[in-house]
Protein backbone atom coordinates (compact mmCIF):
# COMPACT_ATOMS: atom_id res chain seq x y z
CA UNK A 1 0.00 0.00 0.00
CA UNK A 2 1.23 3.53 -1.37
CA UNK A 3 1.64 5.94 1.99
CA UNK A 4 -1.53 7.82 2.43
CA UNK A 5 -1.23 11.45 4.43
CA UNK A 6 -5.32 11.69 6.36
CA UNK A 7 -6.47 14.39 6.38
CA UNK A 8 -8.95 16.88 8.81
CA UNK A 9 -9.99 20.83 8.73
CA UNK A 10 -10.90 21.48 12.41
CA UNK A 11 -8.92 22.12 15.26
CA UNK A 12 -6.89 18.67 17.39
CA UNK A 13 -8.89 18.03 19.79
CA UNK A 14 -7.66 14.33 19.85
CA UNK A 15 -4.82 15.20 22.80
CA UNK A 16 -7.58 16.62 24.54
CA UNK A 17 -9.38 13.41 25.42
CA UNK A 18 -5.98 12.50 26.98
CA UNK A 19 -6.02 15.38 29.63
CA UNK A 20 -6.25 13.80 33.45
CA UNK A 21 -4.98 15.49 36.84
CA UNK A 22 -3.67 18.25 34.64
CA UNK A 23 -2.10 18.90 30.83
CA UNK A 24 1.36 16.97 30.89
CA UNK A 25 4.17 16.56 28.46
CA UNK A 26 2.20 14.41 25.49
CA UNK A 27 -1.18 16.13 25.70
CA UNK A 28 -0.13 20.26 26.02
CA UNK A 29 -1.44 21.66 22.61
CA UNK A 30 -0.25 25.14 23.02
CA UNK A 31 3.42 25.46 21.99
CA UNK A 32 4.79 28.25 24.05
CA UNK A 33 3.61 25.60 27.34
CA UNK A 34 4.64 22.59 25.37
CA UNK A 35 8.34 23.70 24.69
CA UNK A 36 8.84 25.14 28.62
CA UNK A 37 7.73 21.66 30.03
CA UNK A 38 9.56 20.23 26.97
CA UNK A 39 12.58 22.20 27.90
CA UNK A 40 12.05 20.77 32.09
CA UNK A 41 11.70 17.20 31.02
CA UNK A 42 14.08 16.63 28.41
CA UNK A 43 17.04 16.70 30.90
CA UNK A 44 15.30 14.01 32.44
CA UNK A 45 16.28 11.96 29.89
CA UNK A 46 20.39 12.95 29.09
CA UNK A 47 22.57 10.45 28.73
CA UNK A 48 23.83 10.88 32.34
CA UNK A 49 20.38 10.38 33.74
CA UNK A 50 19.60 7.56 31.77
CA UNK A 51 22.94 5.96 33.32
CA UNK A 52 21.82 6.69 36.83
CA UNK A 53 18.57 4.63 35.75
CA UNK A 54 20.32 1.52 34.71
CA UNK A 55 20.29 0.04 38.03
CA UNK A 56 16.96 0.32 38.60
CA UNK A 57 16.16 -1.33 35.19
CA UNK A 58 19.13 -4.20 36.34
CA UNK A 59 17.11 -5.01 39.59
CA UNK A 60 13.74 -5.63 38.10
CA UNK A 61 15.71 -8.02 35.71
CA UNK A 62 17.09 -9.80 37.95
CA UNK A 63 13.69 -10.16 39.35
CA UNK A 64 12.65 -11.28 36.06
CA UNK A 65 15.50 -13.57 35.37
CA UNK A 66 14.57 -15.45 39.36
CA UNK A 67 11.56 -15.70 38.42
CA UNK A 68 11.58 -17.71 35.01
CA UNK A 69 14.51 -19.55 36.63
CA UNK A 70 11.71 -21.28 38.84
CA UNK A 71 9.21 -21.70 35.86
CA UNK A 72 11.56 -23.43 34.16
CA UNK A 73 12.72 -25.77 37.00
CA UNK A 74 9.22 -26.82 37.41
CA UNK A 75 8.66 -27.71 34.57
CA UNK A 76 11.58 -29.90 34.24
CA UNK A 77 11.29 -31.13 37.31
CA UNK A 78 7.20 -32.02 37.04
CA UNK A 79 8.08 -34.10 33.31
CA UNK A 80 11.41 -35.07 34.74
CA UNK A 81 13.18 -33.84 31.50
CA UNK A 82 15.62 -31.86 32.17
CA UNK A 83 15.54 -30.21 28.74
CA UNK A 84 12.05 -29.35 28.65
CA UNK A 85 10.22 -26.19 28.33
CA UNK A 86 7.92 -23.78 30.37
CA UNK A 87 4.87 -22.48 28.42
CA UNK A 88 4.49 -18.96 29.17
CA UNK A 89 2.56 -15.61 27.77
CA UNK A 90 5.41 -13.53 26.89
CA UNK A 91 3.58 -10.50 26.60
CA UNK A 92 2.22 -11.14 30.34
CA UNK A 93 5.96 -11.03 31.42
CA UNK A 94 7.07 -8.04 29.40
CA UNK A 95 4.38 -5.81 30.98
CA UNK A 96 5.17 -6.92 34.56
CA UNK A 97 8.56 -6.07 33.77
CA UNK A 98 8.09 -2.88 32.10
CA UNK A 99 5.71 -1.58 34.75
CA UNK A 100 7.94 -2.70 37.40
CA UNK A 101 10.35 -0.79 35.82
CA UNK A 102 8.51 2.72 35.21
CA UNK A 103 6.82 2.35 38.76
CA UNK A 104 10.50 1.86 40.09
CA UNK A 105 11.87 4.80 37.67
CA UNK A 106 8.38 6.99 37.65
CA UNK A 107 7.09 6.64 41.35
CA UNK A 108 10.42 5.79 43.21
CA UNK A 109 9.61 1.90 43.50
CA UNK A 110 8.63 -0.93 41.51
CA UNK A 111 4.65 -1.90 41.32
CA UNK A 112 5.46 -5.83 42.76
CA UNK A 113 4.18 -7.39 39.50
CA UNK A 114 7.42 -9.45 38.65
CA UNK A 115 7.42 -10.85 42.29
CA UNK A 116 3.49 -11.39 42.14
CA UNK A 117 3.90 -13.22 38.59
CA UNK A 118 0.44 -11.08 38.22
CA UNK A 119 -1.46 -8.04 37.02
CA UNK A 120 -1.25 -6.50 40.65
CA UNK A 121 0.01 -3.12 41.19
CA UNK A 122 0.55 -1.93 44.76
CA UNK A 123 -1.06 1.48 45.56
CA UNK A 124 -0.24 3.25 48.42
CA UNK A 125 -2.51 5.12 50.84
CA UNK A 126 -2.55 9.00 49.98
CA UNK A 127 -3.89 9.55 53.57
CA UNK A 128 -1.52 7.04 55.08
CA UNK A 129 1.33 5.78 53.02
CA UNK A 130 3.04 3.72 55.11
CA UNK A 131 -0.25 1.42 55.89
CA UNK A 132 -0.71 -1.59 53.60
CA UNK A 133 -1.00 -0.73 50.23
CA UNK A 134 -4.34 -1.83 47.84
CA UNK A 135 -3.93 -3.37 44.66
CA UNK A 136 -5.17 -2.71 41.54
CA UNK A 137 -4.94 -4.40 37.71
CA UNK A 138 -2.58 -1.88 36.29
CA UNK A 139 -2.08 -3.50 32.92
CA UNK A 140 -5.70 -3.60 32.84
CA UNK A 141 -6.27 0.00 33.84
CA UNK A 142 -3.63 1.21 31.07
CA UNK A 143 -5.22 -0.62 28.23
CA UNK A 144 -8.57 0.35 29.22
CA UNK A 145 -8.07 4.15 29.88
CA UNK A 146 -5.87 4.61 26.63
CA UNK A 147 -8.56 2.75 23.88
CA UNK A 148 -11.19 5.33 25.65
CA UNK A 149 -8.95 7.96 25.76
CA UNK A 150 -8.05 7.18 22.15
CA UNK A 151 -11.92 6.69 21.01
CA UNK A 152 -12.46 10.11 22.36
CA UNK A 153 -9.56 11.38 20.70
CA UNK A 154 -10.97 10.57 17.10
CA UNK A 155 -14.66 11.36 18.22
CA UNK A 156 -14.19 14.36 20.33
CA UNK A 157 -18.34 15.11 20.07
CA UNK A 158 -19.02 12.04 22.24
CA UNK A 159 -17.05 13.14 25.09
CA UNK A 160 -19.85 15.01 27.19
CA UNK A 161 -21.90 12.23 26.53
CA UNK A 162 -19.09 9.31 27.34
CA UNK A 163 -20.24 8.88 31.20
CA UNK A 164 -23.88 8.05 30.00
CA UNK A 165 -23.24 5.62 27.33
CA UNK A 166 -24.64 2.34 27.76
CA UNK A 167 -21.92 0.15 26.51
CA UNK A 168 -19.38 -0.53 29.50
CA UNK A 169 -16.30 0.42 27.28
CA UNK A 170 -16.86 4.09 28.21
CA UNK A 171 -17.85 3.82 31.81
CA UNK A 172 -15.01 0.94 32.57
CA UNK A 173 -12.54 3.70 30.60
CA UNK A 174 -13.73 6.35 32.40
CA UNK A 175 -12.84 4.79 35.85
CA UNK A 176 -9.39 3.98 35.00
CA UNK A 177 -8.51 7.40 34.04
CA UNK A 178 -9.45 7.79 37.64
CA UNK A 179 -7.38 5.11 38.54
CA UNK A 180 -4.34 6.05 37.17
CA UNK A 181 -4.85 9.57 38.17
CA UNK A 182 -5.31 8.14 41.49
CA UNK A 183 -2.25 5.72 41.80
CA UNK A 184 0.06 8.77 40.33
CA UNK A 185 -1.36 10.97 42.80
CA UNK A 186 -0.54 8.56 45.91
CA UNK A 187 3.19 8.28 44.38
CA UNK A 188 4.17 11.22 44.49
CA UNK A 189 2.97 12.72 47.13
CA UNK A 190 4.27 9.56 49.20
CA UNK A 191 7.70 10.81 47.89
CA UNK A 192 6.93 14.37 49.19
CA UNK A 193 6.33 13.73 52.19
CA UNK A 194 8.80 10.95 53.00
CA UNK A 195 11.63 12.78 50.86
CA UNK A 196 14.24 10.69 49.63
CA UNK A 197 16.08 9.39 52.26
CA UNK A 198 17.78 6.60 49.94
CA UNK A 199 19.51 9.04 47.81
CA UNK A 200 17.25 7.82 44.63
CA UNK A 201 18.53 8.87 41.02
CA UNK A 202 15.35 7.83 39.55
CA UNK A 203 13.01 9.52 37.29
CA UNK A 204 11.19 11.13 39.54
CA UNK A 205 14.00 13.03 41.32
CA UNK A 206 14.99 13.96 37.91
CA UNK A 207 11.58 15.66 37.60
CA UNK A 208 11.50 16.93 41.35
CA UNK A 209 14.78 19.14 40.59
CA UNK A 210 13.42 19.86 36.75
CA UNK A 211 13.47 23.67 37.08
CA UNK A 212 12.10 26.14 33.47
CA UNK A 213 13.77 29.12 32.07
CA UNK A 214 13.04 31.33 34.76
CA UNK A 215 14.70 29.23 37.58
CA UNK A 216 10.95 27.58 38.72
CA UNK A 217 10.04 23.92 39.69
CA UNK A 218 6.91 22.09 38.77
CA UNK A 219 4.18 22.54 41.23
CA UNK A 220 2.71 19.47 42.72
CA UNK A 221 0.08 18.95 40.43
CA UNK A 222 2.03 19.42 37.30
CA UNK A 223 4.89 17.19 38.83
CA UNK A 224 1.69 14.31 39.36
CA UNK A 225 0.86 14.72 35.66
CA UNK A 226 4.23 14.52 34.38
CA UNK A 227 5.18 11.16 36.27
CA UNK A 228 1.86 9.96 35.38
CA UNK A 229 2.99 10.78 31.94
CA UNK A 230 5.81 8.75 31.88
CA UNK A 231 4.18 5.93 33.22
CA UNK A 232 1.67 5.52 30.40
CA UNK A 233 4.25 6.54 27.45
CA UNK A 234 6.87 3.98 29.10
CA UNK A 235 4.84 1.26 29.96
CA UNK A 236 3.51 -0.70 27.71
CA UNK A 237 4.92 1.04 24.48
CA UNK A 238 7.91 -1.15 25.95
CA UNK A 239 6.22 -4.49 26.74
CA UNK A 240 4.50 -4.86 23.61
CA UNK A 241 7.92 -3.84 21.63
CA UNK A 242 9.52 -6.44 23.64
CA UNK A 243 6.48 -9.28 22.79
CA UNK A 244 6.28 -8.35 18.86
CA UNK A 245 10.38 -8.70 19.28
CA UNK A 246 10.46 -12.30 20.35
CA UNK A 247 7.84 -13.52 18.54
CA UNK A 248 9.50 -12.00 15.24
CA UNK A 249 13.43 -13.10 16.23
CA UNK A 250 12.33 -16.50 17.11
CA UNK A 251 9.72 -17.19 14.37
CA UNK A 252 12.50 -16.83 11.63
CA UNK A 253 15.04 -19.12 11.42
CA UNK A 254 18.86 -18.44 12.66
CA UNK A 255 18.01 -15.03 13.81
CA UNK A 256 18.18 -15.84 17.81
CA UNK A 257 21.26 -17.82 17.49
CA UNK A 258 22.93 -15.14 14.95
CA UNK A 259 21.98 -12.66 18.28
CA UNK A 260 23.41 -15.05 20.67
CA UNK A 261 26.64 -15.21 19.16
CA UNK A 262 26.94 -11.45 18.71
CA UNK A 263 25.99 -11.17 22.58
CA UNK A 264 28.15 -14.07 23.66
CA UNK A 265 31.23 -12.73 21.88
CA UNK A 266 31.33 -9.27 23.66
CA UNK A 267 31.98 -9.13 27.58
CA UNK A 268 29.11 -7.99 28.84
CA UNK A 269 28.06 -8.06 32.53
CA UNK A 270 29.20 -6.39 35.62
CA UNK A 271 32.24 -8.24 37.57
CA UNK A 272 30.11 -8.69 40.66
CA UNK A 273 26.61 -9.99 39.29
CA UNK A 274 27.15 -12.24 36.10
CA UNK A 275 23.56 -12.09 35.44
CA UNK A 276 23.45 -8.15 34.78
CA UNK A 277 24.79 -7.10 31.52
CA UNK A 278 25.78 -3.32 31.27
CA UNK A 279 24.35 -1.06 28.61
CA UNK A 280 27.80 0.29 27.99
CA UNK A 281 28.66 -3.40 26.63
CA UNK A 282 25.72 -3.59 24.20
CA UNK A 283 24.61 0.07 23.35
CA UNK A 284 26.41 -0.06 19.88
CA UNK A 285 26.12 -4.05 18.90
CA UNK A 286 25.27 -4.10 15.07
CA UNK A 287 22.81 -7.12 14.97
CA UNK A 288 21.36 -6.31 18.38
CA UNK A 289 20.69 -2.99 16.67
CA UNK A 290 19.59 -4.17 13.25
CA UNK A 291 16.82 -6.74 15.33
CA UNK A 292 15.51 -4.01 17.09
CA UNK A 293 14.86 -1.66 14.76
CA UNK A 294 13.34 -4.33 12.32
CA UNK A 295 10.88 -4.58 15.25
CA UNK A 296 10.37 -1.34 15.79
CA UNK A 297 9.78 -1.33 11.63
CA UNK A 298 7.67 -4.45 11.22
CA UNK A 299 5.61 -4.07 14.48
CA UNK A 300 5.37 -0.33 14.41
CA UNK A 301 4.10 -0.36 17.98
CA UNK A 302 2.46 2.99 17.62
CA UNK A 303 1.21 2.70 14.76
CA UNK A 304 -1.50 5.34 14.27
CA UNK A 305 0.64 8.69 13.73
CA UNK A 306 -0.75 11.00 16.09
CA UNK A 307 -2.41 14.59 14.45
CA UNK A 308 -0.35 17.76 13.73
CA UNK A 309 -1.73 21.29 12.54
CA UNK A 310 0.37 22.79 9.83
CA UNK A 311 1.10 26.02 10.33
CA UNK A 312 1.55 27.47 6.68
CA UNK A 313 0.24 26.06 3.89
CA UNK A 314 1.76 22.99 2.14
CA UNK A 315 1.73 20.60 -0.58
CA UNK A 316 2.22 16.55 -0.49
CA UNK A 317 2.06 13.88 -3.10
CA UNK A 318 0.70 16.45 -5.57
CA UNK A 319 -2.46 17.86 -2.74
CA UNK A 320 -2.67 21.67 -1.16
CA UNK A 321 -3.28 21.76 2.05
CA UNK A 322 -3.93 25.57 3.55
CA UNK A 323 -2.65 26.88 6.96
CA UNK A 324 -4.32 24.84 10.05
CA UNK A 325 -5.44 22.11 8.56
CA UNK A 326 -4.55 18.95 10.68
CA UNK A 327 -2.49 15.93 9.18
CA UNK A 328 -1.06 12.54 10.37
CA UNK A 329 1.68 10.46 9.06
CA UNK A 330 0.53 6.96 9.26
CA UNK A 331 3.59 5.16 10.70
CA UNK A 332 2.74 1.44 10.02
CA UNK A 333 1.68 2.75 6.37
CA UNK A 334 4.79 3.91 5.69
CA UNK A 335 6.66 0.98 7.34
CA UNK A 336 4.68 -1.30 5.14
CA UNK A 337 5.18 0.30 1.55
CA UNK A 338 6.67 -2.05 -0.73
CA UNK A 339 7.56 0.91 -2.82
CA UNK A 340 10.15 2.15 0.57
CA UNK A 341 11.32 -0.98 1.83
CA UNK A 342 10.90 -3.06 -1.39
CA UNK A 343 9.32 -6.07 -2.46
CA UNK A 344 10.61 -8.47 1.16
CA UNK A 345 8.41 -5.82 3.07
CA UNK A 346 6.53 -8.10 4.79
CA UNK A 347 9.59 -10.18 5.64
CA UNK A 348 11.43 -10.11 9.11
CA UNK A 349 14.94 -9.09 7.97
CA UNK A 350 17.04 -7.86 10.15
CA UNK A 351 19.86 -7.78 8.07
CA UNK A 352 18.56 -4.78 5.80
CA UNK A 353 19.87 -2.67 8.67
CA UNK A 354 23.51 -3.91 8.37
CA UNK A 355 26.10 -1.74 7.12
CA UNK A 356 27.68 -4.39 5.58
CA UNK A 357 24.59 -5.51 3.59
CA UNK A 358 24.07 -2.42 2.16
CA UNK A 359 22.61 -0.54 4.83
CA UNK A 360 19.27 1.64 4.31
CA UNK A 361 18.50 3.79 1.10
CA UNK A 362 17.81 7.31 2.18
CA UNK A 363 14.07 7.06 2.11
CA UNK A 364 14.02 4.15 3.76
CA UNK A 365 16.10 6.40 6.74
CA UNK A 366 13.12 9.16 6.28
CA UNK A 367 10.31 6.75 6.39
CA UNK A 368 11.62 4.87 9.39
CA UNK A 369 9.62 7.13 12.20
CA UNK A 370 8.81 4.61 14.84
CA UNK A 371 9.56 7.52 17.98
CA UNK A 372 7.75 10.01 15.40
CA UNK A 373 9.85 13.26 14.84
CA UNK A 374 10.44 16.64 15.38
CA UNK A 375 9.55 18.65 18.30
CA UNK A 376 6.77 16.32 19.49
CA UNK A 377 8.76 13.01 19.01
CA UNK A 378 9.46 10.61 21.96
CA UNK A 379 11.42 12.26 24.84
CA UNK A 380 11.61 8.70 26.40
CA UNK A 381 13.46 7.53 23.35
CA UNK A 382 16.79 7.11 24.82
CA UNK A 383 15.49 5.50 27.87
CA UNK A 384 13.41 3.25 25.87
CA UNK A 385 16.53 1.72 23.39
CA UNK A 386 18.19 1.30 26.96
CA UNK A 387 15.38 -1.06 27.92
CA UNK A 388 14.82 -2.83 25.16
CA UNK A 389 18.16 -3.76 25.13
CA UNK A 390 19.02 -4.84 28.10
CA UNK A 391 15.93 -6.61 28.31
CA UNK A 392 16.53 -8.25 25.03
CA UNK A 393 20.76 -8.87 25.80
CA UNK A 394 19.62 -10.43 29.37
CA UNK A 395 16.92 -12.59 27.66
CA UNK A 396 18.74 -14.02 24.87
CA UNK A 397 21.85 -14.61 27.42
CA UNK A 398 20.29 -16.63 29.64
CA UNK A 399 16.82 -18.42 28.05
CA UNK A 400 15.84 -20.70 25.08
CA UNK A 401 12.81 -19.33 23.59
CA UNK A 402 10.35 -21.15 21.04
CA UNK A 403 7.73 -19.17 19.83
CA UNK A 404 4.16 -21.79 20.08
CA UNK A 405 1.76 -19.67 17.91
CA UNK A 406 1.39 -18.83 14.39
CA UNK A 407 0.23 -15.47 13.92
CA UNK A 408 0.47 -12.34 16.07
CA UNK A 409 -3.24 -11.52 17.05
CA UNK A 410 -3.15 -7.56 17.76
CA UNK A 411 -5.59 -4.71 18.79
CA UNK A 412 -5.54 -1.48 17.79
CA UNK A 413 -6.17 1.06 20.80
CA UNK A 414 -3.94 3.91 20.55
CA UNK A 415 -0.66 1.27 20.11
CA UNK A 416 -0.74 -1.58 18.02
CA UNK A 417 -1.13 -4.40 21.16
CA UNK A 418 -0.17 -8.05 20.98
CA UNK A 419 -3.59 -10.28 22.17
CA UNK A 420 -0.82 -12.44 23.97
CA UNK A 421 2.49 -14.60 22.70
CA UNK A 422 2.72 -18.53 23.76
CA UNK A 423 6.33 -19.43 24.14
CA UNK A 424 8.16 -22.29 25.62
CA UNK A 425 10.98 -20.89 27.91
CA UNK A 426 13.96 -23.04 29.44
CA UNK A 427 16.63 -21.55 30.98
CA UNK A 428 19.56 -22.15 28.84
CA UNK A 429 22.41 -24.77 29.40
CA UNK A 430 25.72 -23.10 29.99
CA UNK A 431 29.30 -23.49 31.43
CA UNK A 432 29.17 -20.84 33.74
CA UNK A 433 27.67 -21.74 37.08
CA UNK A 434 26.98 -18.25 38.53
CA UNK A 435 23.51 -18.78 37.05
CA UNK A 436 22.71 -21.73 39.39
CA UNK A 437 24.15 -19.79 42.39
CA UNK A 438 22.81 -16.37 41.89
CA UNK A 439 19.34 -17.08 41.29
CA UNK A 440 18.03 -20.68 42.76
C1 LIG B 1 9.40 1.31 22.38
C2 LIG B 1 9.01 2.24 23.21
C3 LIG B 1 8.42 3.56 22.80
C4 LIG B 1 7.84 3.96 21.63
C5 LIG B 1 7.65 3.15 20.35
C6 LIG B 1 7.45 5.34 21.80
C7 LIG B 1 6.86 6.12 20.81
C8 LIG B 1 6.47 7.44 20.98
C9 LIG B 1 5.87 8.25 19.95
C10 LIG B 1 5.56 7.79 18.53
C11 LIG B 1 5.63 9.48 20.48
C12 LIG B 1 5.00 10.70 19.78
C13 LIG B 1 3.55 10.83 20.19
C14 LIG B 1 2.87 11.98 19.47
O1 LIG B 1 2.88 11.99 18.24
O2 LIG B 1 2.30 12.87 20.16
C15 LIG B 1 6.07 9.44 21.86
C16 LIG B 1 5.97 10.51 22.72
C17 LIG B 1 6.35 10.45 24.04
N1 LIG B 1 7.02 9.41 24.66
FE1 LIG B 1 7.51 7.63 23.84
N2 LIG B 1 7.78 5.75 23.07
C18 LIG B 1 8.38 4.70 23.72
C19 LIG B 1 8.87 4.69 25.00
C20 LIG B 1 8.84 5.76 25.86
C21 LIG B 1 9.40 5.77 27.19
C22 LIG B 1 10.18 4.61 27.84
C23 LIG B 1 9.10 7.00 27.74
C24 LIG B 1 9.43 7.55 29.09
C25 LIG B 1 9.57 6.90 30.18
C26 LIG B 1 8.37 7.74 26.75
C27 LIG B 1 7.89 9.02 26.94
C28 LIG B 1 7.23 9.77 25.97
C29 LIG B 1 6.67 11.08 26.21
C30 LIG B 1 6.67 11.83 27.55
C31 LIG B 1 6.13 11.54 25.00
C32 LIG B 1 5.46 12.88 24.71
C33 LIG B 1 6.53 13.81 24.13
C34 LIG B 1 6.03 15.20 23.76
O3 LIG B 1 4.83 15.37 23.44
O4 LIG B 1 6.84 16.15 23.78
N3 LIG B 1 8.24 6.97 25.62
N4 LIG B 1 6.59 8.20 22.13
Amino acid sequence: MAPTVSVQRREVQYYDAFVSIQRGLFNTRDRAQHSRKRKIISHTFSAHSIGQFEQYIHTNLHDLVKQWTKLSNKAQTSTNNPTAYAEIDSLSWFNYLSFDIIGDLAFGRPFGMLKAGADRAAVYSLSNPTAPPTYAPAVQVLNRRGEVSNTLGCLPQLKPWAVYLPDPFFSRGLAAVQSLAGIATAAVQTRLTQGNPDGRKDLLARLIEGKDSSGQSMSESELTAEALTQLIAGSDTTSNTCCAFFYWVTRTPGVYSQLRTELDKTPTTTNNNPLIITYASIKSLPYLDACINETLRIHSTSSLGLPRTVTHPITILNHHFPANTVLSVPTYTLHHSSRIWGADVKEFKPDRWLKAEGGLTASQKTAFIPFSTGPRACVGRNLAEMELKLIVATIVQNFDLEVRQDTLETREGFLRKPLRCVMGMRKRKRKRKEQIDLVC
